[in-house]
């Protein structure tokens, strides 16, 4: 770990910061290890309830840091291995495998990668060619691991910079931008009051982060975007500025846009129609992943996530950049339009594109349509469709569980520690492979119906033989394999012994339950209708901690209408907090021919 220990830190702080720094004039704030000071006037954007954003980063780096270290240590074992049987069998090298590896060398080490890509090179030079021996020892000296150096591109403060390059062990330089005059001077003179070691590893310069990124391509391990509302003007320069295998952060807090809200913004900025649905959230993660890897193909690059989380306002993605032409062409495999019924709460995922396989050569078409008919066949309605989405696996589960691990281990480093193992508990217990969920209260909305508890539903489901898992995105959402027919089944039966009103024939639900269910449903209590997580009654879920524990603006900027994408209708319309389920969708559901001007 970094910088003074408490105790030494004053006379630090006296020394490097005093001469210039009138304190009277500040308050200092605490995060973690790093301190900053705020002027009373406040003109450098801070919010505090970002401390989750910046712990799970944290943990995640952390994460990284090791798996980069254990990646790095294969790849050199494999090398060394190839290399020592080439010896014996051919005397040398060929120069084209040695200008594939130096992309991996000296200056540029972090081009290791787990799986069958780690031999991509940036151009996927190798794709189709064997991988030849190299000339191993002097590889070796050359493929020394540096320390990672991170770029967190809009930094304000630079208390995220600070708390990086004092809290983790084994990180590099940490540069941190602002185009904002007076953020970078403020970052700078918390730099230096954060003593030596931050002194030593974070520099800030004033920059527009989207030059800055074009101009230093490959260069930074981990590249850290958090900006106000949408970060898709920095996406193009961002996935440029990562090193292969190195890894890209992006916040998004623009909740309303993303869920449907405006969709016709939502589409000019990450090129994906959002549906207003209770999974929004979900879609919102899978909406930027998508626009991300849309980003990462124009440079022959592409995404592999590592996790993804909606958390209080704003969402949060984690994924590694590797360059490959090869790989490049799955990412229509890894996208899907969504089919939503207007009537009831029916979905249906068709993805872009498919492959064949023959004689060892895959060849790619486009994916088979429609998915669905033109009125529902649970309900008769129409579909509304979105996307493209990401509809490959948001997180994967051994980096998940390895974090929680980590996190657990080192409880009294992380501020919001609570918080942070809700979410990722709940993350890893996710059904990693279905995308979007169901709400159970939903489904009952539509059959005018009283709910089974959701111990009762999932027992149905895992009875008639199928997966069910919570989501983190969601207290109410359920995700499962099971298709929406055996879903319908289920609640039919569940009606046939809890009847409800009659209702108008046109209703979705009446259509529904005028249907006989193919497959009896058994709501006998199954084993694995908890959790672990809910079996142990760890907390999957935790309130907010304070009041208008929500985003905010630019510093010093007033609360206007045209801040409504931003921080959602309550703050606009005087109250600041932003909780779970205000945005639009949760009340305007089941619009038959939403406007995109809403
Ligand atoms: C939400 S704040 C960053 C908060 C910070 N990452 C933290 O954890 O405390 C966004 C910052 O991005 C800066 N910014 C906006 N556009 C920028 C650009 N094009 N280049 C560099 N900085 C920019 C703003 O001045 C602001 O300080
Ligand atoms: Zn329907």
């Amino acid at each position: 770990m970094g910088g003074a220990k408490d105790g030494t830190i004053e006379e630090e702080h006296k020394a490097n910061a005093s001469t210039s720094v009138d304190f009277n004039d500040y308050t200092i704030i605490k995060e973690g290890e790093a301190e900053i000071l705020m002027h009373r006037n406040n003109q450098v954007f801070f919010n505090k309830t970002q401390v989750n954003n910046r712990d799970l980063s944290i943990a995640v780096l952390r994460a990284f840091i090791e798996i980069r270290k254990q990646e790095h240590e294969a790849f050199l074992s494999r090398k060394t291995k190839v290399g020592t049987k080439a010896s014996k069998e051919t005397p040398e090298a060929p120069a084209a495998e040695a200008a594939m590896d130096s992309s991996v060398g000296s200056d540029k080490p972090n081009g290791v990668h787990d799986g069958n890509v780690a031999e991509a090179s940036s151009e996927d030079a190798c794709c189709d060619t064997p991988v030849q021996p190299i000339n191993t020892p002097e590889v070796k000296v050359q493929r020394e691991l540096k320390p990672p150096k991170v770029l967190e591109a809009l930094s304000a403060s630079g208390l995220r910079a600070l708390r990086y390059a004092r809290e983790i062990e084994g990180i590099g330089q940490v540069v941190a931008l602002d185009n904002d005059k007076a953020s970078v001077e403020a970052c700078r003179r918390n730099i230096k009051f954060n003593g030596s070691v931050a002194s030593a590893k974070v520099e800030s310069n004033l920059a527009d982060a989207r030059v800055y990124m074009l101009t230093h391509p490959k260069e930074f391990d981990v590249v850290d975007l958090d900006p106000y509302g949408s970060p898709s003007v920095f996406l193009d320069s961002a996935v440029q500025s990562v090193v292969d295998g190195g890894m890209l952060m992006c916040t998004a807090t623009d909740m309303a846009v993303l869920c449907g809200g405006n969709a016709e913004v939502c589409y000019s900025k990450y090129g994906s129609i959002p549906l207003r649905a209770k999974y929004c959230h979900e879609m919102a993660l899978r909406i930027l992943l998508a626009c991300i890897e849309s980003h990462a193909n124009r440079y022959k690059r592409y995404i592999v996530p590592i996790l993804s989380v909606r958390m209080d306002f704003y969402i949060r993605v984690f994924v590694r950049i590797y360059s490959s032409a090869s790989v490049m062409k799955e990412t229509p495999l890894k996208l899907s339009y969504v089919y939503q019924c207007v009537g009831c709460d029916s979905f249906h995922l068709q993805q872009l594109g498919r492959t064949v396989t023959k004689n060892n050569s895959v060849k790619y078409y486009p994916g088979y349509g429609p998915a669905v008919p033109q009125e529902c066949t649970d309900c008769g309605k129409r579909f509304n469709m979105g996307g493209p989405i990401w509809s490959a696996p948001i997180h994967d589960q051994e980096w998940v569980n390895s974090i929680l691990t980590d996190v657990k281990a080192m409880k009294d480093r992380y501020p919001a520690y609570d918080r942070i193992i809700a979410v990722l508990t709940t993350v890893s217990e996710e059904l990693p492979d279905v995308p979007l969920f169901l709400c159970l209260h939903n489904l009952c909305g539509t059959l005018k119906c009283t709910s089974p508890s959701a111990v009762i539903f999932r027992s149905a489901v895992l009875n008639a033989g199928y997966r069910i898992s919570g989501t983190h995105a969601s207290p109410l959402g359920l995700k499962t394999d099971a298709p929406m027919s055996v879903i319908w089944d289920i609640m039919r039966c569940w009606v046939k012994n809890h009847p409800v009103k009659p209702q108008p024939p046109d209703q979705s639900g009446t259509v529904i339950l005028s249907k006989e269910p193919e497959l009896q449903a058994n709501f006998t209590r199954a084993i694995a209708s908890l959790s672990k997580a809910q079996a142990k009654k760890v907390a999957r879920f935790l309130p907010n901690p304070e009041r208008h524990w929500g985003p905010k603006l630019r510093a010093g900027r007033q609360v206007t209408s045209k801040h409504v994408s931003l921080l959602g209708p309550e703050a606009v319309n005087g109250s600041a907090n932003y909780e779970e389920g205000d945005e639009p969708e949760a009340k305007r559901q089941k619009t038959e021919n939403p406007t995109f001007d809403s």
